[in-house]
């Protein structure tokens, strides 16, 4: 029996018509809602924040990096593309309200990423897991563990990408950005022997879960870092968030309407942070905040961190801990101090090294001598004027000379070569602090602390790190 050409072509038509929105997508979403009308699936949750305390769910945190980690984010609906974290690298985020899928043991599960901002711009977002009902008791438990290992192990490998997260409004929330400080513990200019320290003290905080556990301690570390302006403290705060591989989150104090919102603030940071607040000596001389001392020193103590997780850093910089309480620089509220020193000559000779690559020049001598008459600029200062200059060495140190002779004249005066026999006083070098350790002996095992003679009015500036142990 012959075939009707009018049918033939509707059915060709039918054909291509169907290919044409299976390619778009589109059957495939007809066919899931169809799914979901018949209740095939069940839908699983993980909100941004624990409703209940408002804190941050760690699993929202994991499944977005796992998410994000997926090669079939190229096939979503709809994907975001960002710059990563190195120049020229595109990566694809998955759009807000859109839909990714992923196989585990024979079965495919949908993600659903629902916005964070509608309809109320404050309102924190969730992902919701789509799972075939009949599947639900064989893959779901295994399916969550296999993303915590797949998490931990970016995590591990330092490949998560960073953020950096600002309290940038008066209503108590976190803003984020991407964080891309390309500041690093080699590009830091300090004092070898207290670089390496500090390293080691990040690496072995890294490994000391059981540690702390034992000793019924919150897995936390503080430290304070101290000196002049342009010394380096904010780009140290940079190089230990990319040497841990933690965020960072930044509080400006004089955004935070009181002690409750330093709490809420506090409670809504994840583990695998540095919580920063800098200049705290303003803060506290100037009274610039309605947070007060008694809320500050909760916030140091931990008793929050306590309940909202661990695996925190807290960082606080000031200029000078002279007019500080040194009851709120104890050990326990700040382990470890760091002092930024404004540039000593060897400080000089690192920054030549790694602005202008050179390690030794006609012109040392000179600076040397410079720094030993006790003038001295920071190390921002000097490294400005060797950007400046980069392309002519002998032009940049002849600079560098010229502005100690003239900006930096008597800015070091009395912090080197004035040291008295009277004086002398025994000052352990930076790092001073060390955990479930009480006494100044049991600090100088830890570090192996050498002596320095400096004044005891004056912070030498020859050596980084000096810091009185009280
Ligand atoms: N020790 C250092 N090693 C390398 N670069 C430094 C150092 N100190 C300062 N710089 C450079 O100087 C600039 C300013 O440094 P930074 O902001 O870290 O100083 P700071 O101590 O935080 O100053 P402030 O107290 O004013 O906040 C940065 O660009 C940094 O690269
Ligand atoms: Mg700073």
């Amino acid at each position: 029996m012959a075939m009707n050409p009018i049918f033939i072509a509707t059915l060709a038509g039918a054909f291509i018509l169907f290919a044409t929105l299976f390619q778009t997508g589109r059957v495939k979403k007809v066919w899931r809602i169809i799914e979901d009308w018949f209740h095939v699936y069940q839908f699983l949750k993980v909100p941004e924040l624990n409703e209940a305390t408002q804190q941050h769910n760690q699993l929202y945190r994991k499944v977005s990096l796992y998410l994000h980690s997926l090669p079939s984010l190229e096939d979503s609906d709809f994907a975001n593309l960002i710059t990563g974290k190195k120049q020229n690298d595109i990566v694809l985020s998955l759009g807000p309200n859109q839909t990714i899928q992923d196989r585990f043991l024979g079965t495919t599960l949908f993600w659903f990423n629902q916005a964070a901002h509608e309809p109320n711009p404050t309102r924190p977002g969730a992902f919701v897991l789509k799972i075939r009902k009949v599947d639900k008791r064989r893959v779901l438990r295994p399916y969550l563990q296999h993303i915590h290992a797949v998490t931990d192990e970016i995590e591990r490998q330092g490949q998560r990408d960073l953020r950096l997260f600002m309290n940038a409004d008066s209503f108590g929330r976190w803003r984020s950005v991407p964080f891309t400080h390309p500041s690093t513990l080699d590009t830091i200019t300090m004092e070898p022997d207290l670089k390496n320290r500090v390293k080691s003290d990040l690496e072995s905080f890294l490994r000391a879960r059981q540690y702390y556990h034992r000793l019924g301690r919150v897995w936390k570390r503080s430290f304070l870092l101290y000196g002049p302006s342009g010394t380096g403290k904010s780009s140290f705060v940079a190089a230990m968030a990319n040497f841990l591989c933690y965020d960072v989150y930044d509080i400006n104090l004089s955004k935070v309407p009181s002690d409750s919102d330093l709490k809420f603030l506090l409670l809504q940071t994840t583990p695998k942070s540095i919580v920063v607040i800098e200049d705290l000596d303003l803060f506290l001389a100037e009274k610039s905040t309605r947070v007060s001392s008694s809320g500050i020193l909760n916030f140091m103590d931990g008793i929050l961190s306590s309940c909202c997780g661990e695996e925190r850093m807290m960082v606080f910089t000031m200029n000078t801990k002279e007019n500080v309480d040194p009851n709120l620089l104890r050990p326990g509220r700040v382990d470890v101090h760091i002092h930024f020193p404004l540039c000593d000559f060897s400080a000089f000779k690192s920054l030549a090294s790694s602005y202008l690559g050179v390690k030794e020049h006609k012109l040392f001598p000179q600076v040397q001598e410079i720094f030993q008459s006790g003038a001295s600029l920071s190390p921002a200062e000097i490294g400005e004027l060797m950007i400046t200059n980069r392309n002519s060495p002998s032009r940049a140190i002849k600079s560098v000379i010229t502005a100690l002779q003239t900006d930096g004249d008597g800015r070091g005066c009395g912090l080197i070569g004035r040291q008295t026999e009277d004086d002398d006083v025994d000052e352990p070098e930076g790092v001073v602090c060390g955990e479930g350790l009480h006494t100044v002996k049991d600090l100088r095992k830890l570090y192996g602390l050498f002596r320095l003679k400096i004044t005891r009015k004056h912070r030498s500036n020859s050596s980084l790190g000096a810091s009185p142990l009280r």
